[in-house]
C-alpha cells in the first residue's frame, strides 16, 4: 500500500492506495470517524459492482449503515440532488457524529462532499473513489459542489475528507471511455508539476490507459502527491492552487456550452490543454514542440483534440463565468515550460479566442466523443 499524507494541520488526512482496500475500509474508518452510523452516497452502478464489498466491510467493523443512491451523470450534479440526500439523511437519522462515504466517481464525491459540508453545518467525510478520474484527482483537496446551468460547480464548498481509501482494483469495471478521461486529468496534472511523470506518459501511457497495476500505482501515487502538494500551500485557491485548473478555463467552458451532455469532464480537460498550449505560445512563448507533445498524449489516449463549433460571443459568455476571473477579465493558467505553469489575468480574450476558432477551425469529426461522431 502507498500513504499519501495531506498535511493540512488539524485538517490534515491520509490517502491510501493499494490493490483491494475496499475490504479493509471498516477497519480504516473505525479510527477516523467520530460516530458509527455512516451512510453511502453512490449510484446504481457502482453500488451494484461494488456496494456490497464496502457495506460489509464497515458492518464487519461495528458500523451501522445505510445506502443512498444518486442518478448517474454530469447533468444530475445539481442542487434538486443534494436536495434529495438531505431527506435520506434525515431519514436515516444521522447526526453530528455520523459520517457519509461516497462510494464512486468524481460526480458522486462532489455531491456528496457538499451533503456533507452542509448537512447539521458539517459531518464526518470520506472519500472512496472508483475512477481513475477520482482516483487522480476529485478525491483529494476538498473541492466539493454542483453545477448551476450557466457554470460548472458554482455552487460549492472546500470540505476536506477525514481520509481518502484507494482501492485500484475497482477500476477492473470501469468503461474504457471513463479510463481514458481520468487520463486528461493525468497529462494535466504531469504538465502543470511533474516532468518526470510527463516523460513516463509519454513512454508508458499505453501501460496506464491497459490499468496495468504496476503503472497505475505509480501514476495514482504522482498525481495524489502533486496535488496533495499543491492543496498543503494554498487550499482555498487564494492563489498557487488554480494552476490545478490547467485547461480548465477553456474545458468548463465546453461542459457548459455543450450542456453537461456530451463531454466527460476528463475529455473536456485534454482539449482544454491542448488549448492553453497554443495560447502559451503566443503569450509565455512555450515552444511549439511541447503543444505537439501534448497534443500527441492527448490523440494516442483518443481523447478529443479540436472543439466543436460554436459562436464567439457563445464563448465568451460561457468564459466569463469562470470562478477564477477577476472582475472582467478572464483568468488563464499557462505552461511556460514542462513541469511550470502560471496564472495569467491579463491575457487578452480576443487572443483566447483566436485560438478557439483555430482548434474548432481543424476539426475533422474523427477525435470527438463517440456520442456526437
Ligand atoms: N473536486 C475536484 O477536485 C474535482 C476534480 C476533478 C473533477 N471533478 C469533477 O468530477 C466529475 C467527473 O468525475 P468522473 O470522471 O469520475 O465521472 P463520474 O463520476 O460520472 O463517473 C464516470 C462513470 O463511471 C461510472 N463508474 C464509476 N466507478 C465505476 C467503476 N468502478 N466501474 C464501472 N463504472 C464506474 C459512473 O457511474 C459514471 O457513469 C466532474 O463533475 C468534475 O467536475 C472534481
Ligand atoms: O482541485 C482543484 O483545485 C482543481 O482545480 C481540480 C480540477 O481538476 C477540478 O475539475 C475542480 O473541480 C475544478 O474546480 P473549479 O473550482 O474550477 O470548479
Ligand atoms: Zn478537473
Amino acid at each position: 500500500m502507498t500513504r499519501v499524507e495531506v498535511g493540512l494541520g488539524d485538517r490534515a488526512y491520509p490517502i491510501e492506495i493499494g490493490a483491494g482496500l475496499l475490504s479493509q475500509a471498516g477497519e480504516r474508518l473505525a479510527g477516523t470517524v467520530r460516530g458509527n452510523k455512516i451512510l453511502i452516497v453512490t449510484n446504481a452502478i457502482v453500488n451494484n459492482l461494488w456496494g456490497e464489498k464496502l457495506r460489509q466491510s464497515l458492518k464487519k467493523a461495528g458500523f451501522s449503515v445505510a445506502t443512498k443512491e444518486i442518478p448517474d451523470g454530469e447533468d444530475h450534479k445539481r442542487i434538486e440532488t443534494v436536495a434529495a440526500l438531505y431527506d435520506a439523511c434525515v431519514e436515516a437519522r444521522l447526526n453530528r457524529t455520523s459520517a457519509v462515504v461516497a462510494l464512486g466517481g468524481g460526480i458522486v464525491g462532489d455531491v456528496a462532499g457538499f451533503l456533507a459540508a452542509t448537512y447539521m453545518r458539517g459531518i464526518d467525510f470520506v472519500q472512496v473513489p472508483t475512477t481513475l478520474l477520482s482516483q487522480v484527482d476529485s478525491s483529494v483537496g476538498g473541492k466539493v459542489g454542483v453545477n448551476h446551468r450557466e457554470g460548472k460547480n458554482l455552487i460549492g464548498a472546500f470540505y476536506q475528507p477525514k481520509r481518502v481509501i484507494i482501492d485500484t482494483d475497482t477500476l477492473s469495471t470501469l468503461p474504457a471511455r471513463e479510463v481514458r478521461a481520468g487520463y486528461g486529468e493525468v497529462i494535466k496534472t504531469a504538465l502543470l508539476g511533474d516532468p518526470a511523470l510527463f516523460a513516463f506518459l509519454e513512454t508508458s501511457g499505453a501501460d496506464v490507459l491497459r490499468l496495468d497495476a504496476a503503472a497505475l500505482r505509480r501514476v495514482v501515487a504522482d498525481c495524489c502527491r502533486t496535488k496533495a502538494g499543491v492543496v498543503e500551500q494554498d487550499e482555498r485557491e487564494s492563489g498557487l492552487r488554480a494552476i490545478l485548473n490547467l485547461g480548465h478555463t477553456f474545458g468548463h467552458a465546453l461542459e457548459t456550452l455543450t450542456g453537461y451532455q456530451t463531454y466527460r469532464h476528463g475529455e473536456a480537460v485534454a482539449v482544454g490543454l491542448i488549448a492553453a498550449c497554443r495560447l502559451a505560445e503566443f503569450v509565455l512563448g512555450l515552444p511549439e514542440t511541447v503543444t505537439s507533445r501534448v497534443r500527441n498524449l492527448v490523440k494516442a489516449a483518443g481523447l478529443p483534440a479540436h472543439f466543436p463549433a460554436f459562436p464567439a460571443e457563445d464563448w465568451r459568455k460561457a468564459l466569463a463565468m469562470d470562478k477564477k476571473n477577476r472582475d472582467d477579465q478572464v483568468t488563464f493558467i499557462l505552461p511556460g515550460a514542462i513541469g511550470q505553469c502560471r496564472v495569467l489575468t491579463d491575457v487578452s480574450l480576443g487572443l483566447a479566442l483566436q485560438v478557439i476558432e483555430e482548434i474548432q477551425g481543424v476539426c475533422d469529426g474523427s477525435d470527438e466523443p463517440a456520442e456526437v461522431r
